[in-house]
């Protein structure tokens, strides 16, 4: 699913599940919106000397909750409906996750791995350039996503505080540990999605060892989830990335080939270059046939959109669970539940992200840096608090999980709505 269908889908889910979760109808209406976009072009001086211009855009959907947060995409498919999307998302997991902050999401539309490390800098900074007066730590707060990291974010906060002439570390999450980066946000996203695998293996009685696992992508959250499932025993059968995948019924050893993967990376670059297709000897396979691999739990963990209506009827996994965000597109979804397949969605599964980059800010703002353990200790708490409040919703109100978790957000973004004053709140103000 590409273009504005994906916002239009986003879209589609508030109105459906709000409708059917007794959410006011000027709460849904006020997620209907982005409150604010910028769309920016971004002159970038290349290696060559030529001026290249680049598109970047960042979308503030919601910030009844607090500042807005979101990561920041570079990606050649990167457009506006797609960056409102993906703040419309981020806007419900902070929710849900009971973090103060709205949602937000920014991208450039680029191909990364064409850059030389110094261009890519250059449109890092120019980025912030663009997004100076829009961006901050009580405003709107980026982080990484897809084909960004921490060396990005670094390069972005720096430019932030030479332009604004001040230190400001909390304008920026997911950054290296030593400009001000939180212990474990590296791996958050995957810890986040590994404890959340872990509680429904509780709810279902799984045993690791019988469960086989394929998943889609091979980056920062795909890795870190599948490396934490392997060491409790589940079998990783099937992994991939943008060039292909690759099939072995005894499974992958997941921290060898991440690190073969990780040495193929060029001097000072920032992307790997091989794909884990050609770096292990096992059965080639295509992302699509990845997708309808007769498995246990299948693992989208790359981009948006890749089960539609098309692949639906293919997937033969018993369980789906979302590490990228938006993989199911909601017609597809309708399919998969009318066979049964179980759907742990994204707006819960890759929250972990989200979480720590609150705790970095927190601690940017305090001045602290929490030992690791500490970190990883108040995740998994969030994490556990999450799931089994959107699992106690689905049973108790006979919905899905993803509805459930909808529901919840929805139902706290509802309450914060009403506090600002609205006049539905203020006619029950005056009545009392
Ligand atoms: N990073 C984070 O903290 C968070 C990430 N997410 C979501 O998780 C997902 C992955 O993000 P992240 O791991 O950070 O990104 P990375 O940039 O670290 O990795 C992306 C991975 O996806 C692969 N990929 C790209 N295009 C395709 C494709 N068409 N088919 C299959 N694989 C593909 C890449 O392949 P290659 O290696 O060949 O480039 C790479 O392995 C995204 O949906 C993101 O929004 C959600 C919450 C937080
Ligand atoms: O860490 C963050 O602030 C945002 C992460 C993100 O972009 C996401 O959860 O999709």
């Amino acid at each position: 699913m590409r273009g504005q269908n994906v916002f239009e889908d986003a879209l589609n889910r508030i109105k459906a599940i709000g409708a059917d979760a007794g959410v006011s109808s000027e709460v849904v209406e006020s997620l209907l919106y982005p409150r604010a976009l910028l769309q920016a072009s971004l002159p970038v001086r290349m290696d060559n000397g030529a001026l290249r211009y680049f598109i970047g855009y960042r979308c503030q959907y919601n910030n009844v909750l607090g500042p807005t947060k979101g990561g920041i995409r570079f990606h050649p498919r990167v457009d506006q409906a797609e960056v409102q999307a993906l703040g419309l998302w981020m806007t419900i997991k902070c929710a849900l996750l009971g973090i103060p902050f709205g949602g937000a999401k920014g991208g450039v539309l680029v191909q990364p791995k064409d850059l030389s490390p110094m261009e890519l800098e250059r449109l890092s900074r120019a980025y912030v350039r663009a997004m100076a007066d829009f961006i901050g730590p009580d405003i709107d707060i980026p982080a990484p996503d897809v084909y960004t990291n921490a060396r990005i974010m670094g390069w972005m906060m720096d430019e932030y505080e030479a332009i604004n002439r001040l230190r400001a570390p909390a304008v920026i999450t997911g950054k290296p540990v030593q400009l001000g980066g939180s212990l474990g946000r590296d791996e958050a996203t995957g810890r986040g999605a590994y404890l959340c695998i872990r509680e429904l293996a509780l709810k279902h009685g799984w045993q690791a060892k019988n469960i086989r696992v394929a998943v889609q992508g091979f980056g920062n959250a795909a890795y870190h989830v599948s490396r934490l499932l392997q060491a409790d025993g589940f079998k990783i059968v099937a992994i991939s990335d943008s060039k292909g995948g690759v099939y072995s019924e005894q499974g992958f050893d997941i921290e060898s080939l991440w690190q073969e993967k990780q040495s193929s990376r060029q001097m000072r670059a920032v992307y790997c270059e091989q794909s884990v297709c050609q770096l292990i000897e096992h059965n080639e396979i295509s992302n699509e046939e990845l997708l309808a691999l007769d498995v246990d739990i299948l693992i989208p963990a790359a981009l948006e959109g890749v089960i539609h209506h098309e692949n639906a009827d293919q997937i033969k996994a018993r369980t789906i669970i979302e590490v990228a965000n938006g993989p199911v597109a909601s017609e597809a979804e309708a399919r998969l539940e009318a066979r049964g397949i179980e759907i742990l969605p994204d707006v819960l599964v890759n929250a972990g992200g989200v979480t720590v980059s609150y705790f970095e800010w927190v601690q940017n703002r305090s001045g602290y840096l929490w030992p690791l353990e500490e970190v990883r200790s108040k995740l998994e708490n969030q994490m556990k608090a999450a799931f089994a409040r959107v699992w106690q919703v689905a049973q108790t109100e006979e919905r899905s999980l993803r509805s459930a978790a909808y529901a919840v957000a929805m139902r706290r973004i509802g309450k914060a709505v009403l506090s600002h004053g609205t006049r539905e709140y203020f006619t029950k103000d005056q009545e009392q």
